[in-house]
């Protein structure tokens, strides 16, 4: 097999978003779960995005796990590596966006790399180097309550500097919209200033289809599904890849069995969207303060979807508002507390499809991670769009017990997005 395009994405639901972006812009795209065992068959394909769960992990742990990706891919024939970040650029000071794309460009022919977690088909643009979300500085969105990784500075140059080693720098919108010769130019300033990555501005899609056609000039990128979407348009328009639009045969197969939703996100979104499930199928509120104290939810939980599954889809949400996380973070500690639940929600996840549970749909990065692992899944061919930033997924290598499954980024999809999930799995 023999590739174009490698991506490193720091989160499974991420990996997933962008590769449906690929797809969706003419590359034949796999997701892999880790770097693949050599026995896996994948099919011939442009794009890997290999998924890693490395979002809030120490930058040292990050930085390994990656290398070894970039490696793999390279080993595949990757001519560029994109490190896939959230649009939202989550993140903390001891984050590893910086870490991880400086540690790229130090194995790779690069001295410099554009960054930008611009994605606006779901309302993130960046101008001056500041994001904002759906029209909000990313320090007044809902990212500011974060479980996790609270983005408390919309200046992504300045985030970016305190991660990294080398000095980062700004490629604006006027460059930007200038076009590609206009960008070049940006970058050699910045080069000889010291500048290893630089945020650069974008607000439309052509903006990403401009410092697409730059980044493919160079080994290494960094962003979100948009700079995506520029890569693969450069990768078409430049005849390096033929534009594929049929998506692989085997995702129509239908799999059956039973049905599920599992919740860890505490986005507005993903509480909205549980609102709008609770009206048309069961929802099960986990009780997140008694996980925490040790006693035993998850038995319950497997007991009250026993009752109802046969009749349809449940859901299972351990979900709540910033007021009551910030109440058991403050009593169990940020990471403590995530990763409890994380791991409750995974275990669940495992007991329901031992049940029968083929079609799974689960809103969260760092919850979709915590159960693909625990589902020991391989890779995943990608389907059609559920939402944008959400395919369809398709198990590879489950050995007969093939799943479809949607992990959806907690901001992303509408109201009603559980309902459509469900309703295109057959
Ligand atoms: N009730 C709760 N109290 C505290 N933490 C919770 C609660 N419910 C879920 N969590 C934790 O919050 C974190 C949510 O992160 P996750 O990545 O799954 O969602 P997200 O950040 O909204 O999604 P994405 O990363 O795709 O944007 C997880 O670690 C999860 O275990
Ligand atoms: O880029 C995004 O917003 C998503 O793909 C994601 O990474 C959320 O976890």
């Amino acid at each position: 097999m023999t590739i174009l395009l490698g991506s490193i994405a720091d989160d499974y639901t991420g990996a997933s978003d962008l590769a449906n972006t690929l797809t969706k812009n003419g590359l034949r795209t796999v997701q892999t779960v880790g770097i693949p065992d050599p026995s896996l068959a994948l099919p011939d394909v442009d794009a890997v995005v290999v998924s890693l769960k490395i979002r809030s992990v120490a930058a040292e742990e990050a930085v390994a796990a990656a290398l070894k990706a970039e490696s793999w891919l390279r080993g595949r024939g990757a001519i560029h590596v994109l490190y896939k970040i959230c649009s939202t650029f989550d993140s903390t000071d001891l984050g590893n966006i910086g870490p991880v794309t400086e540690a790229l460009l130090s194995v790779s022919s690069g001295d410099i790399a554009l960054v930008t977690p611009a994605f606006p088909e779901t309302g993130r643009t960046v101008y001056l180097g500041h994001l904002f979300v759906n029209g909000q500085p990313l320090d007044e969105s809902p990212l500011k309550d974060h479980p996790l990784n609270p983005m408390g500075d919309a200046n992504l140059v300045r985030v970016l500097a305190r991660q990294s080693r080398n000095r980062s720098g700004l490629v604006d919108l006027p460059a930007v919209a200038a076009g590609t010769d206009a960008v070049k130019a940006r970058l050699g300033a910045l080069r000889g200033e010291g500048v290893a990555a630089a945020i650069a501005d974008a607000v439309f899609e052509r903006d990403l289809e401009t410092l697409g056609r730059v980044a493919l000039e160079m080994p290494v990128s960094t962003g979100a599904s948009g700079l995506g979407l520029g890569l693969a348009r450069a990768l078409v328009s430049s005849g390096r890849a033929s534009a594929n639009t049929g998506a692989n045969d085997a995702i129509r197969l239908p799999v059956g069995g039973l049905a599920a939703v599992l919740a860890g996100s505490c986005s507005v979104a993903t509480l909205k969207q549980l609102e709008a499930a609770e009206r048309h199928m069961p929802v099960l509120r986990l009780d997140t303060e008694k996980l925490l104290a040790g006693q035993d939810d998850i038995s319950a939980a497997i007991a009250w979807a026993g009752e109802r599954i046969a009749d349809g889809p449940v859901a299972i949400a351990a979900s709540a508002a910033p007021d009551v996380v910030s109440r058991l973070q403050a009593r169990y500690g940020r990471e403590a507390s995530g990763h409890a639940i994380e791991t409750a929600t995974a275990a669940i996840a495992g007991e329901l499809v031992e049940r029968g549970v083929r079609r799974l749909v689960v809103a969260g990065g760092e919850t979709s991670g915590a159960t693909v692992d625990r589902l020991a899944i391989p890779a995943f061919l990608i389907g059609p769009e559920i939402a944008p930033g959400v395919p369809l997924l398709r198990t590879i290598g489950s050995a007969g017990n093939d799943m479809l499954l949607a992990l959806k980024s907690g901001n992303f999809g509408g109201e009603d997005f559980f309902a459509t999930a469900l309703s295109m799995m057959r």
